[in-house]
């Protein structure tokens, strides 16, 4: 029998310190537990208690990119994030499009036992946008693929995306769109406004997100399937997705929001530096304003990092030859903290509901994302909510170091986390 004690902390930021026994992995009792004895004691000092984070948006590259990150590192990065599950994305080389594939990467997470990872499967067979591919035999593999994304690419015929949605709502799955009209977007290196026109870089025009999201709205809604819309990076999409939900117009339609997008704007571009390149591109202020609005009033469901690490000699080059992405596993909940805890956007619930409530249910997770309660899996994260650290992205888990955050100070450090009652992370550490 293992037994964890975590003494004084404060479930979702509440109240007084109590003390949480957790027993072979579930939580055996929220309360005071003086002279409890326990494997391990873990001092908690009135610490946040949170479920452990759920990314629905992670980049891993194993197959093919392990130059850049490695289901082993990536986890690494999760666990030390605050994290219990991550979605690997498809576009790996060879492409997460059938059994074979995502079975390797659900068994590779599995050995590695830091976080859960979930493959997500190719909605096309090699992103390629032509053919479905077998989505059911993803399904009904060992991994149980429930998330499908040609992330990276769109799946911008439309009568292939109502086939997905129809096909996936057979089984319960739910299609997340990376939504960018490849031909307003042909060629462009960052988001379409002032800032490009200045520096002589081809734009990425907001329309080319909002008008897919719109399309794939109806879609979800002809068809009732469950469409998840990736990394919104625009006040029009929210607008789009506030408008949508207030309709209620059947179909299930979800989104999220990357950390970056929350806080980081174009006018970072100014130096050239490919380490802020990313798609969807950095947009204006007003944007970032409104996506934060967006997500604090449940527009915009939930935070995905789209951790995306690339290696060395794929960000150090001249701008149109660079990658684009940004590491993000390590850095989310400081920027959750910073952009929407500090200013009173979001509490701690909130920040429970953005970062591992709503993840786990969008992709009908049973036991992530749970109540801090007795009898629930211990799947947890204990944040120190005042302190603060400062990103170092040599010091980064991740292969790669492309951190848009170098330098930069950071509020909320994640002291541990526990997946199903074994700790993951421990004070920066990793417990392989
Ligand atoms: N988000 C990114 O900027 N990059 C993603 C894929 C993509 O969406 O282009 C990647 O896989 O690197």
């Amino acid at each position: 029998m293992s037994r964890v004690l975590l003494r004084g902390v404060r479930p979702y930021g509440e109240g007084e310190p109590v003390d949480v026994l957790v027993v072979d992995g579930t939580i055996a009792e929220v309360g005071a537990a003086p002279g409890t004895e326990a494997d391990e004691v873990v001092a908690g000092g009135g610490a946040v208690l949170l479920p452990g984070f759920v990314d629905l948006h992670t980049h891993l590259r194993e197959p093919g990119r392990e130059d850049a990150e490695t289901i082993r590192t990536g986890s690494a990065a999760a666990a030390l994030g605050g994290y219990t599950t991550v979605f690997a994305m498809a576009n790996t080389d060879p492409v997460a499009d059938n059994a074979v594939v995502v079975e390797h990467v659900w068994r590779r997470g599995r050995e590695v036992g830091l976080v859960d990872v979930h493959p997500v499967g190719a909605v096309t067979v090699g992103l390629g946008g032509e053919r479905l591919a077998e989505l059911g035999g993803m399904a009904a593999s060992a991994a149980g693929v429930r998330v499908f994304s040609d992330d990276g690419r769109c799946v911008d015929d439309p009568l292939l995306m109502r086939r997905a949605l129809e096909y996936t709502k057979a089984f319960g799955g739910v299609v997340a769109q990376h939504a960018e009209d490849p031909r307003l977007t042909a060629g462009a290196q960052a988001h379409e406004g002032p800032t490009a026109a200045k520096l002589g870089l081809a734009g990425w025009p907001a329309p080319a997100e909002e008008s897919i999201v719109a399309r794939d709205c109806l879609l979800a809604a002809h068809t009732g399937g469950s469409l998840h819309v990736c990394h919104v990076s625009t006040a029009g999409t929210a607008d789009i997705l506030r408008w949508w939900k207030a309709r209620d117009a059947g179909g299930a339609v979800s989104a999220e929001v990357t950390p970056h997008h929350l806080l980081l704007t174009d006018e970072r571009l100014a130096t050239y530096d490919p380490v802020n390149k990313v798609n969807p591109p950095l947009r204006t202020d007003a944007d970032a304003a409104a996506l934060r609005q967006a997500l604090a009033e449940g527009t915009v469901d939930c935070v995905a990092t789209d951790h995306a690490p690339h290696a060395d000699q794929h960000k150090d080059c001249e701008w149109s030859a660079a990658s684009p992405g940004m590491l993000g596993l390590q850095t989310a909940l400081g920027i959750v903290v910073r952009t929407m805890v500090r200013p009173g956007l979001l509490d701690w619930r909130g920040v429970a509901r953005v970062m591992s409530e709503r993840p786990a249910r969008i992709a009908g997770l049973a036991d992530q994302g749970r109540p801090i309660a007795a009898g629930e899996p211990a799947n947890l994260v204990l944040v120190d909510p005042d302190d603060e650290w400062t990103v170092r992205a040599a010091e980064l888990a991740s292969i790669g170091s492309n951190s848009p955050y170098e330098g930069m100070r950071l509020p909320g450090r994640v002291l541990v986390t526990l997946l199903r009652g074994r700790i993951t992370a421990h004070e920066g550490e990793v417990r392989f």
